[in-house]
């Protein structure tokens, strides 16, 4: 399975940032061997969609869990898939502490997102206090069980621990490879076989520095990028590091 090179934008970028992901788009990284995909702000996935002429799959940072209706300033994945959206992030951990999502929305929005069409990228990952406590295997297990889509169909999910998040901390490759498999074995205990074919990314500092490392750790099937994916120079230099 060619490497998946995944940029979360966050709440970065103007229109003139749509450059970037044309060049991203022009440069032809995205082939067979690596999938590059970007989460712009909402603003900007018009504009990025028309640059990206299809080299680059275009993604919402988040959806509402409903199609339509009375929610101010919120955003559905029927929307994101009308703008040519091709995937939606639901359970990043910066929604989680900022908007008070829990497991049972998160879940919400993935089911939302699938029945868009969207691939879903959902996040989960252990905070410093829960992995100093010896919890990451209880907490990630927790997270899985309650917000897990009923089956896993267009899912992907995306291992980032809290305290790696704009850190510049990053678990050792070891520990990656523990928190993946553990993942791995939840998948399957909750889907079977359709649990193997779910892909796992790891996110949390990577940068081209870090990038090949990471990318040959056991069942790390792509990276999740915030800081390191605003730029094409440094996006691309993660996906030349892909083995
Ligand atoms: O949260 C992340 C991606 O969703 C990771 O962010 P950083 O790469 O900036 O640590």
């Amino acid at each position: 399975m060619p490497a998946l090179i995944v940029g979360n934008w966050k709440m970065n970028g103007l229109g003139e940032a749509v450059a970037e992901i044309a060049e991203m788009a022009g440069s032809g990284a995205s082939s067979r061997r690596v999938g590059l995909w970007i989460a712009p702000p909402f603003t900007l996935i018009d504009r990025a969609v028309i640059v990206s002429a299809g080299s680059v799959k275009i993604g919402g940072q988040d959806c509402h869990h409903k199609d339509s209706g009375a929610h101010t300033g919120c955003v559905s994945a029927p929307m994101l898939a009308d703008l040519g959206a091709g995937f939606v992030i639901v359970g990043h951990s910066e929604r989680r502490r900022d908007n008070g999502e829990r497991d049972a929305d998160v879940r919400a929005k993935a089911m939302a997102g699938k029945a868009a069409g969207l691939e879903v990228i959902l996040c989960i990952g252990e905070t410093r206090d829960e992995r100093d406590a010896g919890e990451t295997n209880a907490v990630l297990s927790a997270q899985l069980a309650g917000s897990l889509p009923d089956d896993a169909e267009a899912l992907i999910i995306a291992y980032e621990p809290v305290w790696a998040i704009g850190t510049g901390l990053v678990p050792t490759l070891d520990d990656v490879a523990a928190a993946h498999a553990h993942i791995r074995s939840q998948l399957v205990a909750r889907y079977g076989a359709a649990g193997h074919g779910v892909r796992i990314l790891y996110g949390g500092s990577v940068t081209p520095a870090n990038a090949a490392d990471l990318l040959r750790v056991a069942d790390v099937g792509g990276v999740l990028v915030g800081g390191a994916s605003l730029t094409a120079a440094s996006l691309l230099a993660i996906a030349s590091a892909a083995p």
